[in-house]
């Protein structure tokens, strides 16, 4: 299987740095005149998904809008993440998980192994148990092409100081992540490693070397209220290496098909941008 770096980089040539959110809020149901129920779950996801999967570089369902409708919701992912392959799309599976290294390798089975139903080609992981107990992802998706994005500068408020604590070490919690994924992508074949870090669109500022030589996932655009000059401000030269991704700014679009692949198409354009950065 050809590695996830190099699926991606070839996706955002032919769509553009987008992916594309496919967050099921309740109140994007009650705007799409569906009801919160697995019914309504199912109508809204799978619409979105077969829209915006022709027209973007990657989805990223977000796991917790689809447990809250427990196992039948979680049948719905499934059924997401299989059409969203169908049609050619890329899958980030936001999950945000992270454990002990031998539990740890059950979720890295869960979402990483093409032979599970909950396969994606990458997902998001916490590195609260610190960035060693992530190996279990970073091996098996090694093993079979996949990725993993690691938080690193969240986009939320309250993450500052948190990420931004320093270690032992000497350095801050998110230069460690970014660091731990700079070895891993060194040692990875083509331009873009299968490593990634989440940096949010909305930190304003930060001294740390967000040049990871993989992916930067970077959420917040719109209804956090980033910007694509905030992204270009932020990340400088790294531009090149993000993935922005917006959810609800696209999704309030729906549910007409053909708007919600124009809005997309339209946030798309916005970055195209960021990749002129030598
Ligand atoms: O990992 C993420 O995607 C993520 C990290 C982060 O720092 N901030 C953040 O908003 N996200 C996710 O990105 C999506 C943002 O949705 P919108 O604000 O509607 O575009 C949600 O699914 C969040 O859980």
């Amino acid at each position: 299987m050809t590695p996830f770096g190099a699926r991606l980089a070839a996706a955002v040539d032919v769509h553009g740095p987008l992916c594309a959110g496919v967050d099921p809020h309740p109140a994007l149901l009650e705007a799409w005149g569906l009801p919160d129920t697995v019914a309504g779950l199912e109508r809204f996801a799978l619409g979105a998904t077969e829209a915006l999967a022709p027209v973007v570089a990657a989805l990223k369902p977000q796991s917790a809008f689809f447990e809250r409708f427990g196992s039948a919701g979680v049948a719905v992912l499934e059924r997401v993440l299989a059409t969203a392959r169908e049609a050619g799309a890329l899958t980030v599976v936001d999950v945000k998980r992270g454990d002990i290294g031998s539990t740890a390798q059950g979720y890295a089975e869960a979402y990483l192994d093409p032979g599970s139903p909950l396969a994606a080609d990458a997902l998001t992981v916490s590195p609260y148990l610190g960035t060693g107990s992530l190996q279990p992802f970073f091996d098996t998706a090694r093993a079979h092409g996949a990725g993993v994005f690691v938080l690193a500068l969240t986009s939320n408020p309250e993450a500052p100081p948190f990420q931004q604590a320093v270690t032992a070490a000497g350095q801050t919690v998110a230069g460690s992540v970014l660091d731990h994924l700079r070895g891993l992508n060194a040692g990875e074949e083509g331009p873009l490693g299968s490593f990634g870090a989440v940096v949010g669109a909305t930190i304003g500022r930060t001294e740390e070397d967000l040049d990871v030589g993989g992916p930067l996932l970077v959420p917040g655009l719109g209804a956090q209220g980033g910007t694509v000059a905030d992204v270009r401000r932020i990340f400088g030269p790294a531009s090149r290496l993000v993935l922005a991704s917006s959810s609800r700014e696209i999704l309030r679009a729906g549910p007409d098909p053909a708007a919600l692949a124009a809005a997309a198409r339209a946030v798309a354009e916005d970055l195209a941008a960021l990749r002129d950065v030598a």
